[in-house]
């Protein structure tokens, strides 16, 4: 990933907050169209940031996904948007994947930010304590969720509204923070309102039809003050 001054190190919360903006996180399983076509257009809308979460029902393994990550990297490289990988820190760092987002019931956030170096950390919180924990770890930011029932993940956690956005913030938490679960553009701009740098979708784009994607990543955009 390049970083604006060209240095390594950490990224900045100022430069994550933007990566924040507009985040799309996809795997196969969720996608109406063919997931390289989706990436793509999705790209072309103006997304900031791609999680590649190759899980549930149906998913790819072994060959066929890492074959999948490799072609959504490389079409995220192509269009400098940095690319990173849900769950699975082997399989970001054998791509040299721009970094990992992990849940509470994955790999812990320290082990898992001693493996990646500088690369980017997300890490999943719920709750003030997890918040913490996962700053002293060495996240980049935070996905909270789900704020809005969701049709994308079958073991999500209670349903925590955008309310819980401006109660960690109202704590005194200033990590950079990304909504997640069941956000559309109708509803992206009280999550940014509530505390969010930015929203993190999967329906909202993926179960589009290929010639609607860009359009929908669009109407985002305008609602999280992306002109
Ligand atoms: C940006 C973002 N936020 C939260 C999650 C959820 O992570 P997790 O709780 O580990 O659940 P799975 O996605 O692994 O099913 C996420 N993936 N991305
Ligand atoms: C991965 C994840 N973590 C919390 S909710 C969720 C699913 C988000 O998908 P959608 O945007 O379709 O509700
Ligand atoms: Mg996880």
């Amino acid at each position: 990933m390049s970083r604006e001054n060209g240095s390594s190190g950490r990224i900045s919360p100022a430069r994550m907050r933007e990566l924040l903006r507009m985040y799309l996180v996809i795997g196969s399983v969720n996608c109406f169209a063919e997931p390289l076509r989706v990436v793509e257009e999705a790209l072309a809308g103006g997304v900031t940031l791609v999680q590649f979460r190759e899980k549930g029902p149906g998913a790819l393994t072994g060959d066929a996904r890492l074959a999948l990550a490799l072609q959504l990297q490389a079409a995220c490289r192509r269009a400098e948007v940095p690319f990173i990988i849900n769950d699975d820190v082997d399989l970001a760092l054998e791509i040299g994947a721009d970094g990992v987002h992990i849940g509470q019931d994955d790999e812990a956030a320290d082990t898992a930010r001693s493996r990646i170096g500088d690369r980017l950390l997300g890490v999943s919180a719920h709750t003030a304590e997890e918040v913490r924990l996962a700053d002293r770890q060495g996240a980049d930011y935070l996905g909270i969720g789900p704020i809005y029932p969701t049709v994308s993940k079958a073991d999500a956690h209670a349903v925590q509204g955008p309310g819980i956005l401006r109660e960690l913030r109202g704590q005194g938490i200033a990590l950079p923070m990304v909504g997640i679960g069941g956000i559309t553009a109708a509803l992206a701009g009280e999550v940014v309102s509530a505390g969010a740098d930015g929203v993190a979708v999967i329906s909202a784009v993926t179960a589009m039809p290929a010639g609607e994607i860009r359009t929908a990543v669009q109407r985002i955009r305008e609602q999280v003050g992306i002109r």
